[in-house]
């Protein structure tokens, strides 16, 4: 059956793919719009999928089922030459005896484009991608940097609709990523072409995404722009697989004003329900609370308290992690930032509290 007709705007669209190994599903139901020129993420830990919902995009692995549209045009069935995209890998899959000019026109040469068109359009890229002066040297004589941006360079050449990569800087140094990514970021920007970037790190996808997809077990878990993902997680997985939050789980007691009431081994707590149905007394919930939302001070003016012990106070550069433990023997974290004197120490018991508004329930 034909798919209905795509929205042009969107660079992107997948609806519903499933990709199965033997017995084993690798995605499970994807669907994801990804509107003109925009930097996307998939994020999540390995073996989730994310590969391999790449490589149904570029169409080396076929889906069991689902569609895919670039550019509003269907391109399941079609190979990957024909699908308007170019590729980046980590371990950038360059031509070892080819010289970095000839790699970097070798897209436009499989297009048959006249020589004196490659010719011109490769001096171009090489001058902006500053590697002009490594025209002639071989992948073997380029440092880590300098091989990342002849691959890149080679995959822009085409002017594909979509740039799809995959850990496109793992194998970089650490000390250089930062610059990279600030780079790419710009790059993507000014070129227009939609990224779809697959990496672990959530702090690549949290800099770079101007929508993060993040997954678990062969699904997507929430999509969203960072700030949404990172203040509200929408399930006890995301939240826990995003540094900084604590999850706690109880029982839903009932709402009353757009709260409900969850009972947990530690205390009852108010959660904001945002339009969330009520959940049935004595169902299963999880709600979590960011590191830095907790208070110390004033504790007993907040609505929801708890009583810690405080087992380990860790300095992470910019901020302080106090590592404390409930009477259940649940872990929760507090960070404090702003190089502000130490207030508790190792051994101590507490009483922290967190507004009311600072909970995210969890579906
Ligand atoms: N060709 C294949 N045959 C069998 N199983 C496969 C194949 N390709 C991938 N898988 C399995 O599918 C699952 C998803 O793999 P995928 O590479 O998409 O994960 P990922 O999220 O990209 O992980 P990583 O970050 O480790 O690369 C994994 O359990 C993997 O072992």
């Amino acid at each position: 059956m034909a798919a209905p007709a795509a929205l042009p705007q969107l660079d992107l669209e997948l609806r519903d793919i499933r990709k199965r190994y033997g017995g084993f599903t690798a995605v499970d139901g994807v669907s994801l719009q990804v509107p003109k020129g925009q930097f996307v993420c998939l994020l999540g830990p390995s073996g989730c999928g994310k590969t391999t919902t790449l490589r149904c995009v570029a169409g080396l692995e076929e889906p069991d089922s689902g569609d895919i549209l670039i550019g509003g045009r269907e391109v399941t069935a079609d190979p990957p030459w024909q699908r308007d995209i170019a590729m980046m890998f980590q371990d950038f899959a360059l031509f070892p005896h080819m010289s970095v000019a000839k790699q970097v026109g070798f897209g436009l040469e499989m297009q048959k484009k006249p020589r004196a068109e490659i010719t011109r359009r490769v001096a171009e890229v090489l001058g902006a991608f500053e590697i002009a002066h490594l025209a002639d040297r071989r992948p073997s004589q380029l440092s880590g940097g300098q091989k990342q941006r002849v691959a890149l360079a080679r995959a822009m050449i085409t002017e594909p609709r979509i740039l799809l990569l995959d850990e496109p800087i793992g194998a970089l140094d650490y000390s250089l990523r930062e610059t990279v990514m600030l780079e790419l970021k710009a790059l993507q920007k000014r070129s227009g072409i939609s990224f779809i970037w697959v990496t672990h790190d959530q702090n690549e996808a949290f800099s770079l995404g101007d929508q993060v997809v993040v997954m678990n077990h062969a699904r997507i878990e929430q999509q969203g722009r960072p700030e949404e993902v990172l203040s509200r997680p929408r399930t006890a997985f995301v939240a826990g697989f995003i540094q900084g939050n604590n999850i706690l789980r109880g029982q839903a007691q009932g709402a009353r004003d757009g709260l409900l009431d969850i009972r947990t081994e530690d205390g009852s707590f108010a959660v904001p329900l945002n339009g969330r149905a009520v959940p049935a007394a004595g169902s299963p919930v999880s709600f979590s609370v960011r590191a830095e939302r907790l208070q110390e001070a004033a504790a007993d003016e907040l609505p929801n308290r708890i009583s810690l012990r405080c087992t380990l106070v860790e300095y992470f550069g910019a901020y302080r992690r106090h590592v404390l433990e409930t009477r259940s023997g649940a872990t929760i974290k507090w960070d404090q930032f702003g190089a502000l004197p130490q207030s508790v120490f190792a051994g101590e018991l507490v009483t922290f509290g967190w507004k009311a508004e600072d909970g995210v329930l969890h579906a």
